[in-house]
């Protein structure tokens, strides 16, 4: 489905907003509550689109759950409660809808095919379906399980120690969930550097235990998981367009609320920091499972920085808007170890340059990243595409709101997979 934008300067963005719920904490929701005992409402959930492939995958498993707005109802029947599917699950856009059920039905004995649509088919999926394999599920797919479509039968399976090669959070989460299929046996994942730990953290909230260190997690198979209620704070990641926006855009201060604040996702927060950004985070009281804060962002002056290592995972998802940042700073930003922006929704290393490039920016992409420099007057007068993929869609509508002329963005409605309200925030914050 294909719609084009038409974007103009913005004067200023005063205001406050309440940034939607996280994608990966809505995904992991659903799933646990699925496989869990008893009834999880979870609140705040993100109606984005790849969160809605996720309850709609589930729903044809036999879990009763209703969306009302929001608010989410899982009845979970156990782990042992997945029935066979008697149609193909189709995870949209979602990698980690495809990943972590991969994990979870690694381990459960019905036989189930996945697909998605044409950028799933491009992304790499044996650096799950090998591990698992090794677990002792039976997966096959096109060219030996690297991409859908992929079929799955569950299986006896066995604990290992798996070292990633990898910093993923989605690689990491689908063993750990196979793991816990295990008849008593651990299952330790170990990283090259720390990756989102929203799977931890969840399990523990569901009765489950986790043991980690600084870069690996454990489980012991066995355990079942009691069902909870969950509220999903705001998502960094669609935060992140937003705290960019109000620092690049002249005469700017704008709040965003309820911002989810776990330190494996703070790297645009360091970064802000990093490159000179008035910003001020206000922590909120009492919180359970994942930290939330408000985040106050005013018009900056900005200097170019080196991003790269331990940083990487902590932002990844936030690199196209990172590049954009990069453009209004003074001096070089170099961005390397990123060689993982090649297999998300896009190639995000060549998306990011040549639309950044059609609008005038200095950017050139190298192996693992890409180099800015700055600072440039953003032209316009181009047509840029987010090529399907919705954060470098939203990364050019508030590249709009900077550039002298405007921008027609295609394929706009990309940006519903994670942020179906981004056009009316931006509406009202703008002056
Ligand atoms: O586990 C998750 O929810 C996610 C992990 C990251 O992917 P990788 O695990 O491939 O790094 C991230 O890019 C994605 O948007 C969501
Ligand atoms: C990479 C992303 O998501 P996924 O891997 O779930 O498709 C993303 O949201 O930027």
């Amino acid at each position: 489905m294909s719609s084009n934008k038409n974007l103009s300067k913005i004067s200023r963005l005063v205001g406050s907003i309440e940034i939607p719920g996280d994608k990966s904490i809505s995904h992991r929701a659903v799933m646990f509550g699925s496989m869990a005992k008893g009834k999880t409402e979870i609140s705040n959930f993100l109606m984005g689109a790849d969160c809605l492939s996720t309850v709609s995958c589930f729903q044809k498993m036999g879990v009763e759950i209703q969306v009302e707005e929001k608010v989410v109802t899982v009845e979970g029947k156990g782990i042992d409660g997945l029935k066979e599917p008697s149609d193909i699950l189709d995870v949209g856009n979602s990698g980690t809808t495809t990943r972590l059920m991969l994990g979870i039905l690694s381990g459960t004995p019905i036989h189930a095919c996945i697909i998605g649509d044409e950028s799933i088919a491009r992304r790499p999926m044996s650096r799950v379906t090998n591990p698992l394999r090794s677990m002792g599920a039976s997966i096959d797919g096109r060219e030996n399980g690297q991409y859908t479509p992929l079929s799955i039968r569950g299986g006896n399976l066995k604990g290992i120690t798996y070292e990633s090669p990898v910093a993923s959070a989605q690689v990491k989460s689908a063993i750990l969930l196979a793991g816990l299929r295990t008849n008593n046996e651990k299952t330790t994942v170990i990283e090259p550097h720390k990756s989102r730990d929203h799977t931890e953290r969840m399990l523990r909230a569901f009765g489950v235990e986790v043991h980690e260190d600084e870069t690996s997690a454990t489980v012991i198979g066995g355990k079942e998981l009691t069902a909870t209620d969950i509220f999903v704070p705001g998502d960094i990641s669609s935060a992140a367009f937003f705290l960019v926006a109000g620092a690049i855009v002249p005469n700017s201060e704008i709040t965003l609320k309820n911002v989810g604040i776990n330190p494996t996702r703070t790297g645009i927060l360091d970064v802000l920091k990093m490159m000179g950004a008035t910003i001020e985070i206000i922590q909120h009281d009492g919180q359970s499972f994942e930290p939330i804060a408000d985040i106050i962002i005013k018009t900056s002056t900005l200097n170019g920085t080196i991003i790269g290592g331990d940083l990487i995972p902590k932002l990844i998802d936030e690199i196209p808007v990172i590049a954009l940042l990069a453009t209004q700073a003074e001096g070089e930003t170099i961005i390397k170890d990123a060689s993982e922006l090649k297999v998300k929704e896009t190639n995000r290393i060549d998306t990011v340059v040549s639309e950044l490039t059609k609008l005038g920016a200095n950017i050139k992409a190298t192996d693992d990243g890409m180099i800015i420099s700055g600072r440039t007057t953003l032209k316009g007068n181009a047509t840029v595409s987010s090529h399907g993929d919705h954060r470098i869609g939203m990364m050019l509508a508030i590249a709009a709101c900077i550039a002298d002329e405007p921008i027609q963005l295609i394929d706009a409605k990309a940006i519903d997979v994670s942020y179906p309200t981004f056009f009316e925030h931006l509406a009202q914050l703008s002056k």
